[in-house]
């Protein structure tokens, strides 16, 4: 059962967008402009993003759930609020205009875009236009989720646990990933265009976004989240819901454009021989959370059997190219049946730093619902005790210095 739970609601041009997170411990100590606002601000960056982020500045508004600075355990409901809604009242409040009296064909409501939802979403709620439909499906929608990511972020820093993300790719190029990822992982990346560790792919990269825009094309990537100081035990093998790899890959997953997840080294790994891909148990004496037992390497990304390992927990995921294009794919007409090209308009030509981000946000939510699972109270201390006997537990359970 979900400890842990969170809805938004909002439309990309409507006056704005609601988070609301329930389940969240009271005595939370939380800032919105310290805990939440940077990381709305790390979400709009990124190369390749497109002119609607140099509209927007999101911040969020706290409705309920927080006083005098801690939350109360009640639900936590946030507002941010769309600066673009004023420039879209004609949009929102309209039919759209006919190609031959709006010559910016280009925006026609009624030529799907192939890749977006806009075909699909007409035909299962019956609609006129494909803006009913877009409004919704809209990354924009990820804004939010960030906010309640957030708040899951802060409450697990309060037990050591931090999550950082970086892209590994854009287009086909690779970037060089070192061995060891460093510490702060976002300290190393935030300032890079493309949250990317190796600077001359990065340099290659824009190249190619550059390319794409000039050619009407999109690129998609992969992106990585690593969580760290996650214990040993969160998620189970018990039933196929309760997998924590599983619940990831939905979270992951459910992200607009995510069309494939890995967990650690998951699509190399079926490439390999099992000699080469799983993870030597080994004495590890300062590893005390883990009773003096550990890995020799990471490949499993920090799950076995839906549950963390306490090793690192890596997520990668992959990203479709964005769908809205100059150079436009085939579509039809939604009001004629005629063929034509796909509608197109201001967009994004890549967003994988972004969705990265998201990433982020997305897999603090799971771990946060993850540890409140196993260690529920009903405040952060009380959280806190559970956690701490638990690991206690370990320690002493385990060997320790002790010589087998
Ligand atoms: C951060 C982010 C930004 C995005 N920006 C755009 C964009 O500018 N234009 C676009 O067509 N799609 C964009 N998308 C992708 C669409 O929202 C997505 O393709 C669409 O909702 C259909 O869903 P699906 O790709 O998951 O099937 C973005 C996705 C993310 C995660
Ligand atoms: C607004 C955001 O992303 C948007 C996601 C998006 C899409 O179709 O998914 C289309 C673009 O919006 P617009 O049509 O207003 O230019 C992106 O900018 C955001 O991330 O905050």
């Amino acid at each position: 059962m979900k400890r842990l739970s969170f809805r938004t609601a909002g439309e990309s041009h409507g006056r704005g967008l609601i988070a609301l997170l329930e389940g969240l411990p009271a005595g939370l100590d939380l800032v919105t402009e310290r805990d939440v606002d940077p990381q709305l601000e790390r979400r709009q960056g990124g190369y390749g993003r497109g002119r609607r982020m140099k509209i927007e500045s999101d911040r969020v508004e706290v409705i309920s759930g927080l006083r005098l600075g801690e939350t109360l355990g009640s639900p936590l409901a946030m507002v941010i609020w769309n600066r673009d809604w004023e420039n879209w009242t004609v949009a929102m409040s309209s039919e759209p205009p006919p190609d031959d009296v709006n010559p910016k064909a280009l925006r026609s409501m009624y030529l799907p875009r192939p890749g977006h939802a806009d075909l699909v979403g007409v035909f299962k709620y019956d609609r006129r236009d494909t803006r009913d439909i877009l409004e919704r499906a809209s990354a924009r929608e990820t804004a939010a989720r960030v906010a309640c990511g957030a708040v899951a972020r802060r409450f697990l820093e309060e037990f050591g646990i931090r999550i950082g993300s970086h892209v590994l790719s854009v287009g086909g190029i690779e970037a060089e990933v070192p061995d060891a990822l460093p510490e702060d992982l976002n300290g190393a990346v935030d300032d890079s265009p493309l949250r990317c560790l190796d600077p001359d792919a990065t340099d290659r990269i824009i190249q190619a976004i550059d390319e794409a825009r000039a050619t009407g094309d999109t690129l998609g990537g992969v992106f990585e989240v690593v969580a760290t100081g996650v214990p040993v035990g969160l998620g189970s093998h018990v039933s196929w819901d309760a997998k924590l790899d599983g619940r990831l890959a939905q979270a992951l997953m459910s992200i607009q454009a995510i069309k494939a997840v890995e967990i650690g080294d998951g699509i190399g790994g079926a490439l390999r021989p099992g000699t080469r891909v799983h993870d030597p148990i080994v004495r590890k004496p300062d590893e005390e959370r883990m009773g003096g037992i550990g890995r020799a390497s990471n490949r499993a990304g920090g799950l076995e059997g839906g549950i963390t390992t306490g090793e690192p927990l890596v997520v990668r995921g992959h990203m479709k190219p964005i769908s809205t294009l100059r150079n436009r794919l085939p579509s039809v007409d939604l009001r004629d049946g005629s063929v034509a090209d796909a509608a197109t308009e201001r967009s994004d030509v890549s967003a994988v730093p972004a969705a990265g981000v998201v990433g982020e946000a997305m897999v603090a939510l799971v771990l946060a619902d993850a540890l409140l699972e196993k260690f529920g109270g009903d405040s952060v201390d009380e959280v806190r005790r559970n956690l701490d006997g638990y690991l206690d537990h370990l320690r002493a359970r385990g060997f320790g210095e002790r010589e087998l």
